[in-house]
């Protein structure tokens, strides 16, 4: 629409006046009210029209940015508060005329977007606070879950060429003057993500720039649990062609968290700041432009009061902002704020204070100061004026004019996150110069809207030709602000309007450096704030044409008075309107970007929680009977071993006492293969018989030993298998050796077992007696004179003869012989007994044996040291076991408590992640329903199809 007042190929004929130029706008005049009937105006209707002619004008905010050639721009649009024609479905009272109605309508729309941008203000400030707990929730379950980070794949092309960074769209704040320097991308920028995020050295973009290039983004291919990357809960970390993700995957779980656990409270800072931010009613108006191209008087013009030098040369050196002197105790004065130092108006360290008269003295060729405050006090209502509107704090900030060295730091200024609208003022007569284009394509992309004052227009003869030249050229730097021309494109003569002096010094009198002007100003008397000038030029001085003929050079003003008004109304709108998009898109598009992130990252845990829920389910399925059985197998097996080591000793010992028995009790029976050399080496032989019988008692203790070895073997092996049996491949096995058992020498007992030989041990009268008492009841006597008879008969012949001879001798001749005879028998008996010793020796020595070892308990000490070698051989084996089965009850144990300690956090973290992912998605919808691009509902029917976004 407005590039149809506009046309650029300059077929519409010149018009001598920019109202002229706009035949199709009514909107671009002042409305006309018609009284209907004869009555006088009635109060209410008066202050309608009053109001309506200062129309607040809380603009919508801003469309859709996107600009099309096809002409169906969705951009921002004027018709809100546009005096256009009401349209035919838009109520009208009976008896009231369209323009009256129109204007109702625009109190109305005001209205209600006021109340829509509080509205969409407060939801988002409820969910920056819902959000910054659901961060801290997150804080504090990532430090007893350690959070897991998604692995997100690149293609194989992306890893050829490693993506470009990605700065953030929304710049952290406090971030320095320099700082943003050095990370201002020259056209054209490098491709940037739409993220808002703390990363370090970003630079602010328009979400709208950002939106368009990340649609050219790489598609990635990710992991099904996560379809998105994150932007602002990311972790720092850079290894060169490496995505996070991949670093991610490689790091500990724990690393993982702990530089999530920054990221979280750097996402927690921020939204801090953006409660604050969004809080904040103030808002930036930048005014730049060329060198002289009237930048300083236009901002006078704005405020209606002579505060900042103009001068014909170029002069503004520093910034100069101009604020409400009620932010400075309501005390006119400059705080010029010297360099390198961030102002602080309550450290007078940080600036130097001058009064507005000497503003020219800062402002001009300075180099101590960067920036200089402004403090004034405005002369005009709140329905007036910019500075003290009622509604947003509004600060002008004059520039220095562009050149090569002012261009970048001007640009940096441009892009402040608080700056919600740059005015760029082209000088009329010089058009745009290479500085001037240079700002605007880089400042375009960044803020979209660029509102331009062509100032200088009285100099202009042929206005309609400069228009069209000015129109075509915004058309080519800023094709959606020439969309819009008819709101942001305003050519006047900011020298033509009337304005009070810095300092109120009465009518007439002109505090400030002249212009150009006539030098007629005048302000309030006395020290109060100037009062609110008027279009009685009696009373107020202006940067007028000195030469202009009275009559006509009334009307020309009026005309400029009446466009600058324009220029002011449709500005108001503009910086209300930004500002609704400017303090909110970034909390909107910040809060969207961590709610994402924050259920992206709670759908993987949750999964991962659920996942491990299941593990540890199944891993507790099999822990927990192995842990029973285990401890049922610790007893059991326990009480087998002593068993089994309880038998073999018992065992053992029994075979050992009877064996050794046997043994020493036999020992005289067995042919023991000692020789009998005769009389006269009896005792030798006695002494032979001893010896080999006791190493035949020693023979018998090895024989018991080598049986205990075998069995302990069986036993060991024994034990062995129920290790195995219960252990399996646990069980450790140890390295036993039954051939150092039994390694003390073991004939030790039976070297005790020594006793002399005594002569006695020849004769064996006991054995005589034991085998006599065998053989009959009789006498000793006779029972040993018949053995020895018997025997004798028996043994040698020869005696037998003898006794024969005796009976066949006679009585007489036996008494006679009776005492040779008993001589020969007692011979005959010893010779007798001599010649038995291989046969009663051996008895008699065993018994003696028998009864020392008896007396040594020869055979319970034997069998109680083979025994009891067992045990204690044994009891390494079951020891170990016991160990081994205690080992792996507490190691199963040990399991099932983490298991199960596993499993309660996981099933707390699903729990928490779960309605992490409910909470983040409901923030989610309730954020995006915070609509910051359309009109409010309601308004949007009072327009033109086509003209609403
Ligand atoms: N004829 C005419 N002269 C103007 C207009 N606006 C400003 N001037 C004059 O242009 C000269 C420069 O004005 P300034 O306001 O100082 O320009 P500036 O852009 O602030 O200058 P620097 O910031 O120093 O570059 C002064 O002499 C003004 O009187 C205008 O609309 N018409």
């Amino acid at each position: 629409m407005s590039q149809d007042c506009y046309p650029v190929d300059g077929s519409e004929g010149g018009s001598s006046s920019r109202s002229t130029s706009h035949p199709s706008h009514p909107s671009h005049r002042r409305p006309h009210y018609m009284t209907v009937g004869s009555g006088a105006t009635s109060a209410s209707a008066a202050a309608l029209i009053s109001t309506l002619d200062h129309d607040s004008g809380y603009g919508g905010s801003m469309a859709d940015e996107s600009y099309s050639n096809d002409g169906s721009s969705k951009g921002w649009h004027p018709g809100l508060t546009a005096d256009l024609p009401t349209p035919a479905h838009t109520p009208t009272l009976p008896g009231e005329s369209t323009p009256a109605s129109e204007n109702e309508r625009r109190i109305l729309a005001s209205h209600i977007h006021q109340s829509y941008y509080n509205r969409n203000r407060a939801a988002l400030g409820r969910q920056i606070a819902r959000t910054i707990e659901l961060l801290h929730g997150l804080q504090q379950t990532n430090s007893t879950w350690p959070a897991q980070y998604p692995a997100v794949r690149e293609p194989q092309n992306a890893r050829q060429e490693p993506r470009p960074g990605f700065p953030h769209t929304q710049s952290t704040a406090g971030e320095d003057l320099q700082r943003q320097v050095d990370n201002v991308p020259l056209r054209p920028g490098a491709p940037r993500r739409a993220a808002t995020s703390l990363g370090e050295g970003s630079t602010a973009e328009s979400s709208t720039a950002a939106e368009s290039r990340n649609s050219q983004e790489p598609e990635r291919l990710i992991t099904p649990q996560s379809a998105h990357e994150f932007s602002v809960l990311k972790l720092h970390m850079n290894v060169q062609g490496f995505t996070q993700a991949e670093i991610a995957h490689s790091m500990k779980r724990e690393s993982i968290a702990s530089l999530l656990d920054g990221s979280i409270r750097h996402s927690i800072r921020h939204l801090l700041l953006l409660r604050d931010r969004i809080e904040d009613t103030s808002s930036k108006v930048l005014v730049t432009g060329d060198l002289n191209a009237g930048k300083s008087t236009f901002c006078n013009a704005l405020l209606r009061r002579k505060i900042l030098p103009e001068d014909q040369q170029p002069c503004t050196s520093i910034f100069c902002e101009v604020l409400d002197a009620k932010e400075n105790g309501n005390l006119e004065e400059a705080h010029a704020v010297h360099k390198d130092a961030i102002y602080d108006r309550n450290n007078e360290s940080t600036y130097d204070v001058y009064s507005l008269q000497d503003l020219e003295k800062v402002v001009t060729d300075n180099e101590s100061y960067t920036q200089c405050k402004v403090y004034v006090k405005d002369i005009r209502t709140i329905d007036e004026s910019l500075l003290n509107n009622g509604v947003v704090d509004i600060s002008i900030i004059d520039a220095p004019g562009l050149n090569s060295d002012s261009l970048k730091t001007t640009a940096i200024f441009a892009r402040q996150e608080e700056i919600d609208v740059v005015v760029f003022v082209v000088s009329a007569a010089n058009h745009f110069t290479l500085s001037a284009k240079e700002f605007i394509w880089n400042a375009a992309h960044e803020k979209a809207y660029i509102f331009i004052v062509v100032n200088g227009f009285d100099n202009i003869r042929d206005k309609a030709r400069c228009e069209r030249m000015i129109l075509e050229q915004v058309a080519h730097l800023s094709p959606r602000t020439f969309k819009e021309s008819s709101e942001l494109v305003h050519f006047v003569s900011s020298n033509a309007i009337p304005v009070a002096p810095a300092i109120g010094n009465g009518p007439g009198g002109d505090g400030g450096g002249g212009g150009g002007g006539s030098g007629s100003s005048s302000g309030p008397p006395g020290d109060g704030p100037p009062s609110p000038p008027n279009d009685d030029e009696e009373l107020l001085g202006k940067h007028g044409e000195p030469g202009s003929p009275p009559d006509k050079g009334k009307g020309k003003d009026k005309e400029k008075l009446q466009d600058f008004e324009q220029l002011e109304q449709s500005l108001r709108r503009f910086v209300l309107e930004k500002r609704a998009r400017s303090k909110l898109a970034p909390a909107k598009t910040y809060l969207l970007n961590v709610l994402t992130d924050l259920e992206s990252l709670a759908i993987v845990n949750r999964d991962v929680a659920q996942s491990e829920l299941d593990r540890v389910a199944q891993e507790l399925s099999e822990i927990e009977p192995a842990y029973e059985k285990s401890k049922k197998a610790r007893a059991e097996v326990s009480d087998d071993v002593d068993k089994t080591i309880e038998e073999t000793c018992s065992d053992i010992y029994r075979n050992t006492r009877t064996i050794l028995n046997n043994a020493i009790s036999q020992v005289a029976e067995i042919d023991l293969g000692v020789p009998y050399p005769g009389l006269m080496s009896a005792y030798q032989y006695a002494e032979d018989i001893k010896a080999a019988m006791l190493d035949q008692i020693s023979s018998a203790v090895t024989i018991c030993e080598d049986k205990a070895k075998s069995q302990t073997i069986n036993s060991v092996n024994t034990i062995k298998s129920l290790g195995v049996l219960h252990l399996g491949d646990e069980y450790n096995d140890l390295n036993f050796n039954s051939e150092r058992m039994f390694t003390k020498r073991r004939d030790l007992l039976a070297r005790q077992v020594d006793f002399d030989i005594e002569f006695a041990d020849f004769f064996d009268l006991g054995g005589l007696w034991e085998r006599q008492e065998k053989v009959a009841g009789t006498g000793m006597a006779l029972t040993v004179a018949s053995v020895v008879g018997g025997r004798m008969v028996g043994g040698f012949g020869y005696v037998d003869g003898v006794l024969g001879a005796a009976r066949v001798m006679g009585t007489q001749n036996i008494r006679r012989m009776i005492i040779p005879g008993i001589i020969a028998t007692v011979i005959l008996a010893t010779a007798y007994t001599l010649h038995s010793i291989p046969h009663t020796l051996p008895p008699r020595l065993s018994r003696r044996i028998a009864t020392t070892l008896s007396s040594l308990d020869y055979t319970h000490t034997n069998s109680a040291r083979i025994s009891t070698e067992v045990r204690k051989i044994l009891r390494y084996p079951a020891e170990n076991l016991r160990a081994g089965l205690q080992q792996s009850v507490q190691q199963l144990g040990e399991k099932r408590e983490e298991r199960v300690k596993v499993k309660r956090e996981s099933e707390v973290a699903r729990k928490y992640f779960g309605n992490l992912v409910r909470e983040s998605s409901e923030g989610k919808s309730r954020v995006e329903d915070v609509d910051l691009e359309g009109p409010a509902p309601g308004v949007a029917g009072g327009f033109e199809e086509g003209t609403l976004v």
